[in-house]
């Protein structure tokens, strides 16, 4: 039957050993171990069933996201998850929720900006979660300006406790995950006032509900600010608006690790950078970067396998019809995302380790790359998430017709997916943030500071600036030093152009406003360098396994000469490569989407999903599409009945003509 043969040739057809590229994506054999049996528990669990999740009202499909919730829990504690798995198991309930922001936000935000005293006091309650906890920063007035919130927090030497307020409408908390109508607690960001002097934004450990009855504490207003985007999807999430009245804390709620107020209201700095108190959305933002990959290979994985699995046109001599992920346009549409798919993972991989490195040097009082930390975790997060967003909806155009059916899984995804754009800062705000990095790095050189990390290429700013690309035939775009340097020269000569530009301007803030949107493609073009440069950095790893690295050095050359391809003005404009080279790299690539073409199924099983976790009928593992498609359509609540509720009323007096008549 089509389907399972389809799906089982190509596996067949595969050359490179799948199990060992299993190993590599989920990033080591112990890795792979969790995830592979968390997943499995969590598809074998009746509770964690996903697919009546669209036809449920809001109030139904939140009670069913909390009873997950503390189903998940209930499971952790019994089987004595460790943290990596317990994460894992969150992870494949794939269902957004209180918990992440409990996890993902309020836990680390405490570990980052508490102090040891409070870290003790603090995370046991919310490890036990005999306490529920938000990160509540973003305000209905001010989102991305931080420094513009309005929530202030006084300090009353007499009662040493702190008034939080929210002085005007505008300052209203709005957007906080979990904050809606679970969490009883919040980091709350506000302006510390002591003496009526402004010292800026900090956060503060706030009680919202009571304990035992659940109700807003006096003082505070609080509720779900409403209906997102798509059904089902993000509307999981209770994210909240809440007000405050005056209300009191007491004063070691101030989270004190970067600074500290003394019982007699005196302001003292400790010897760390005051924007440790952007620090949890640094974290934050690495983890977007991983997940981005996850979400990515999803819709990639379904696209995929639906591309082998449907046939149109062209009857070939057997009597079928061809296979669209035969159709060159089809591959020159799906396979950048496949590559892009492991760029992403290969760079988070990378970025995790520059987090865990920067807060190991914090711990002891090295704060030299926190600057670069900052511009790598905004830029690539922007980078991986408008892609991964722009790429699910690819994905489900390369479906046809079905992939506009959520039982294809992908307009959910999608749905759940593209506020990532937005949410940890937005995309365009975040490589303005890498824009000032890079101006900063290039206005420095010659200065006798050298560039650091990601930078260090621009050391060779000479080279740099006058080399030419040495690409004579299609194969020499196989070479990384090629790609390299190709990629080095373009950024290295969009940031001094823009730093050129900017120094024409009297008012440099000015000149920054003007030069935005050019200094937004500069911005850009050094994140996917980033991106490029730690894929042919993985590549220099031993890779064990048949074929295994064969197979991702076709995908990284593909990413690379796709990004090449699509940001072609920049290329030529700069003058790092010449017509001829473009159109020699454009060959090139073609000939890699050959390459890829057996393997395109064996490289999207190598994420090791679980048919759970795709939730596609198009993506199903088996192939068995067409059969399942069918069934599904019966299960739609429309189908319950042969003729549908409102016949009598609307669809009858149509027929019958009774309306026309009455009109008459
Ligand atoms: C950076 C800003 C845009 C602007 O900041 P400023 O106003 O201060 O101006 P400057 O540009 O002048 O910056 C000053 C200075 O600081 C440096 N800087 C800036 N940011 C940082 C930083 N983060 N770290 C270090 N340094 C920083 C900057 O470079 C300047 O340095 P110099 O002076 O030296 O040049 C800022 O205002 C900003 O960040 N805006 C964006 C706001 C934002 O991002 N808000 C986020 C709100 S929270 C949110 O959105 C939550 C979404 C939640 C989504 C769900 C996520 C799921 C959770 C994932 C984790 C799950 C894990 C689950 C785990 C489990 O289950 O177990
Ligand atoms: C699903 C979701 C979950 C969220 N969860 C949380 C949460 O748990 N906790 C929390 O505190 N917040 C949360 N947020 C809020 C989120 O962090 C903010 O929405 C985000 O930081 C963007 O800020 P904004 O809404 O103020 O956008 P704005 O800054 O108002 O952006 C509007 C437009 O202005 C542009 N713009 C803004 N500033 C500039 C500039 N300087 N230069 C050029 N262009 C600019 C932007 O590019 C954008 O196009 C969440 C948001 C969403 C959508």
């Amino acid at each position: 039957m089509a389907g399972f043969d389809d799906l089982a040739s190509e596996r067949s057809k595969a050359q490179f050993d799948v199990e060992e590229m299993k190993v590599i994506w989920a990033g080591s054999r112990h890795t792979l171990e969790v995830s592979d049996r968390i997943s499995r528990l969590v598809a074998n669990d009746p509770v964690f069933r996903k697919d009546t999740r669209t036809m449920l009202s809001r109030k139904d499909l939140f009670k069913n996201t909390l009873r997950k919730a503390a189903h998940a829990w209930k499971r952790i504690i019994e089987l004595r998850l460790s943290e990596e798995e317990a994460a894992e198991l969150r992870f494949y309930v794939d269902e957004p929720a209180f918990m992440d922001l409990h996890w993902g936000m309020f836990i680390p935000t405490i570990k980052g900006q508490g102090t040891e005293e409070q870290q003790q006091k603090w995370l046991p309650l919310a490890y036990k979660m005999k306490i529920i906890g938000c990160y509540a920063q973003t305000e209905l007035g001010h989102g991305s300006n931080v420094q513009g919130l309005e929530t202030t927090a006084t300090f009353d030497p007499q009662t040493d406790e702190f008034i939080i307020h929210s002085p005007t409408l505008t300052s209203s908390k709005w957007w906080p995950g979990g904050l809606g109508k679970v969490s009883t607690h919040a980091v709350v960001y506000g302006r510390l006032i002591i003496d009526s002097k402004d010292y800026g934004v900090n956060g503060f450990i706030v009680q919202l509900r009571s304990l035992d009855d659940h109700l807003p504490l006096p003082g505070i207003t609080i509720g779900d600010i409403g209906m997102k985007f798509g059904s089902g999807a993000y509307n999981t999430m209770d994210n909240g608006v809440l007000r405050f009245d005056h209300v009191r804390i007491p004063r070691d709620q101030m989270l004190m690790r970067v600074s500290q107020v003394t019982r007699e209201g005196k302001l003292v700095q400790s010897n760390v950078p005051w924007q440790l108190v952007y620090g949890t959305m640094v974290y934050v933002r690495q983890k977007i970067v991983s997940d981005a990959s996850c979400a990515l290979s999803r819709a990639v994985c379904i696209a995929t396998r639906y591309s082998a699995v449907r046939r149109q046109f062209g009857l070939q001599s057997n009597g079928i019809e061809t296979q669209v992920i035969d159709y060159k346009t089809q591959q020159s549409r799906l396979f950048p995302l496949l590559a892009s798919a492991y760029a992403f993972r290969f760079v988070g991989e990378w970025l995790k380790w520059l987090y865990m490195d920067v807060n190991q040097r914090l711990q002891a009082s090295d704060f030299s790359t926190l600057p670069e930390a900052h511009a790598c975790t905004a830029g690539l997060k922007s980078l991986t998430t408008s892609a991964t967003a722009d790429g699910i909806e690819e994905c489900r155009k390369l479906c046809g017709g079905h992939g506009y059916l959520c039982s294809s899984g992908l307009p959910e995804l999608f749905a759940v997916y593209i506020p990532a754009c937005t949410y940890e800062g937005d995309n365009i705000v975040l490589l303005l943030q890498v824009a000032r990095f890079l101006i900063k790095t290039v206005s420095q050189l010659g200065s006798g500071k050298e560039p650091v990390g990601t930078t260090v290429y621009m050391g060779r700013v000479e080279q740099l600036m006058q080399c030419h690309c040495a690409v004579q035939k299609a194969e020499d775009w196989l070479k990384p030093s090629v790609i390299l340097e190709a990629f080095e020269a373009r950024s290295m000569r969009m940031s001094v152009a823009s730093a050129q530009n900017l120094a024409k301007f009297d008012n440099q803030e000015e000149g920054f406003l003007e030069l935005s949107a050019d200094l937004v493609q500069a911005a850009v073009a050094h994140c996917q360098l980033i991106v490029v440069s730690k894929f042919i950095e993985k590549l220099q790893q031993d890779i064990p396994g048949k074929g295994v690295k064969g197979q991702l050095e076709a995908l990284c050359n593909i990413y690379a000469l796709f990004i090449l391809h699509k940001h072609l003005g920049d290329f030529l404009s700069t003058g790092c490569i010449t017509p001829k080279q473009a159109s020699l790299a454009n060959a090139q690539l073609r000939s890699l989407y050959s390459q890829v073409r057996p393997n395109a199924i064996a490289l999207v099983d190598a994420f090791n999903y679980t048919d759970h976790y795709l939730s596609s009928v198009l993506g199903r593992y088996d192939g068995n599409v067409y059969p399942k498609l069918y069934e599904e359509a019966w299960k739609d609540p429309l189908n319950d009945s042969v003729v549908p509720d409102g016949y009598q009323e609307y669809i009858q007096p149509i027929l019958k003509q009774q309306l026309r008549n009455a009109r008459l």
